[in-house]
C-alpha cells in the first residue's frame, strides 16, 4: 500500500514493532518517552530538551498542519534535538495556511528518523506500566536482534549532562517578542529591564515571553562564570529549560550559587528549576515515565488555583529534600509531585512545567508577570 520502507521500533524489553519509515533512513538509539499533546508536534519535536530522547505522541494523526518556519523552538533554526519520532497515522494530506513542507519532508531535512503505522497505544501502555525504556528504531534493512542489541547499549538518561552539549557557543541577545495575529513575530524595541538567559537547552518562546515583557535578554553558554553574568548588570537572571540529568551539571548548580549569594532576582523553570533545588541542598530523582504533554493540571498552593500546563521532564525534584527555606508554591494534581518553590531569603522562584507552553495552555504566563514584578521591586530598593 505505500512506497514508504520498512521500519521497526524494539524496546530494551524485547517488544517489536513494525512500521513504516516516514523520516530519513538509518537508526537512531535513544530513551522512549511519550508525550499526550494534541497539537505542537513541530515544537515539541524541536525542544532541545528531547535530546537523546525518542518521542512517541499519543495523538494519532500527526502531521495534518505541515510545518512551517515560525514553530520551532531550538535556538539552531535547522535543529531537530529529538532522536527520532512515532507515530500512529501520518495523513496522506497537510493542510495549513503557514505550511511551508509536509511533516516527513521537514523530517527529511532535518536528519530525524520517524517510524509510523504501529500501535502507540500499547506503546504507550508498556512504558507507562514497566517506566521509560531505551528503543532503537531501524529503517530500511531490518535486523530485529541488532536493533534490540542497540536499545540495550543505550546507557539511559541518568547521569547524563546534556545541557552543555545543546546550550549555545557565544552570547547573544534576544529581542523578538511574541507571534502576532497579521504580524507575526516582531521586534519589542522598548527595553526596561535586562535579562541574563542561562541556555542549558532554551526555547524560544521563553525569550519571546520575556521580551514582549519589555526585557532585553542577553543569553550566555551554560558554562559562564558567575561573575562574568553579573558584570552584565542583569535586572534579573533566567536558568532554563534543558536535556538529561540535573545532577552531573556541578558548573550551573555552581553558578546558581553564586547568583544566590549576589541575591539577584532568579527565575528557573523545569531543567533550571532542578538546578536551582539542587543548588539549596535538594536531591533529584529519575521519574517512572516522567510528564510529557500540554494538559497537566498543577495546584497554586498560593490562591488554591488549578492551573492547566504544559509539561516536559523526566526527572524530579524530590519533595522531601527541599530544606526550609524553600517555599513549595505548586503541586502536580496527577501524582503530588512537586511543581515549583520559592526561596524565603532570594527573589528566586521556579516552575517545573513549562509557563511558555509552546505547545500547551497559557495558564502559567503570570510567572512571567512575577517575575518582572520581582525585578521591579528590586530596582526600587
Ligand atoms: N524540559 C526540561 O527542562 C527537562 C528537564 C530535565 N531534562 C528532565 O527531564 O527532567
Amino acid at each position: 500500500m505505500s512506497q514508504h520502507p520498512r521500519a521497526i521500533l524494539v524496546l530494551e524489553d524485547g517488544t517489536v514493532f513494525h512500521g513504516i519509515s516516514v523520516g530519513v533512513e538509518g537508526i537512531t538509539t535513544g530513551e522512549v518517552a511519550f508525550n499526550t499533546a494534541m497539537t505542537g508536534y513541530q515544537e515539541i519535536l524541536t525542544d532541545p530538551s528531547y535530546c537523546r530522547q525518542i518521542i512517541t505522541l499519543t495523538y494519532p494523526h500527526i502531521g495534518n498542519t505541515g510545518t512551517n518556519l515560525e514553530d520551532i523552538e531550538s535556538s539552531n533554526i535547522n535543529k531537530v534535538y529529538a532522536a527520532g519520532l512515532v507515530v500512529r497515522d501520518l495523513p496522506p494530506v497537510s493542510s495549513n495556511w503557514r505550511k511551508t513542507e509536509t511533516l516527513p519532508t521537514f523530517l527529511k531535512n532535518h536528519n530525524v528518523i520517524a517510524i509510523a503505522e504501529i500501535d502507540t497505544r500499547k506503546l504507550t501502555r508498556i512504558l507507562r506500566q514497566k517506566g521509560a525504556q531505551a528503543g532503537c528504531i531501524m529503517t530500511g534493512r531490518i535486523n530485529e536482534s541488532e536493533a534490540l542489541q542497540k536499545a540495550r547499549a543505550f546507557p539511559g538518561l541518568a547521569g547524563m549532562d546534556l545541557a552543555q552539549v545543546v546550550s549555545c557557543k557565544q552570547t547573544y541577545e534576544w529581542q523578538e517578542g511574541e507571534w502576532k495575529w497579521g504580524g507575526g513575530y516582531h521586534i519589542q524595541p522598548t527595553t526596561h529591564f535586562h535579562v541574563a538567559a542561562l541556555d542549558f537547552g532554551i526555547k524560544r518562546n521563553i525569550l519571546r515571553k520575556l521580551a514582549q515583557r519589555h526585557c532585553k535578554v542577553t543569553v550566555f553558554p551554560a558554562q559562564t562564570p558567575a561573575n562574568e553574568i553579573l558584570a552584565s548588570q542583569p535586572d534579573g537572571v533566567f536558568l532554563s529549560n534543558g536535556p538529561g540529568d540535573p545532577e552531573p551539571c556541578n558548573y550551573a548548580i555552581n553558578i546558581t550559587q553564586r547568583l544566590l549569594e549576589a541575591k539577584v532576582p532568579l527565575f528557573g523553570i523545569c531543567l533550571g528549576h532542578q538546578i536551582l533545588a539542587l543548588a539549596i541542598g535538594a536531591k533529584t530523582i529519575k521519574m517512572k515515565f516522567g510528564h510529557h504533554g500540554a494538559n497537566h493540571p498543577v495546584q497554586d498552593l498560593d490562591s488554591g488555583r488549578v492551573i492547566i500546563t504544559s509539561q516536559n521532564h523526566g526527572f524530579a525534584v524530590d519533595i522531601n529534600t527541599l530544606p526550609s527555606h524553600a517555599r513549595i508554591t505548586h503541586r502536580s494534581l496527577f501524582d503530588n509531585s512537586l511543581q515549583g518553590f520559592e526561596l524565603n531569603e532570594n527573589m528566586a522562584f521556579t516552575f517545573q512545567g513549562h509557563p511558555e507552553a509552546s505547545p500547551g495552555p497559557h495558564d502559567v504566563d503570570y510567572l512571567f508577570d512575577r517575575f518582572i514584578d520581582q525585578m521591579n521591586q528590586c530596582k526600587k530598593n
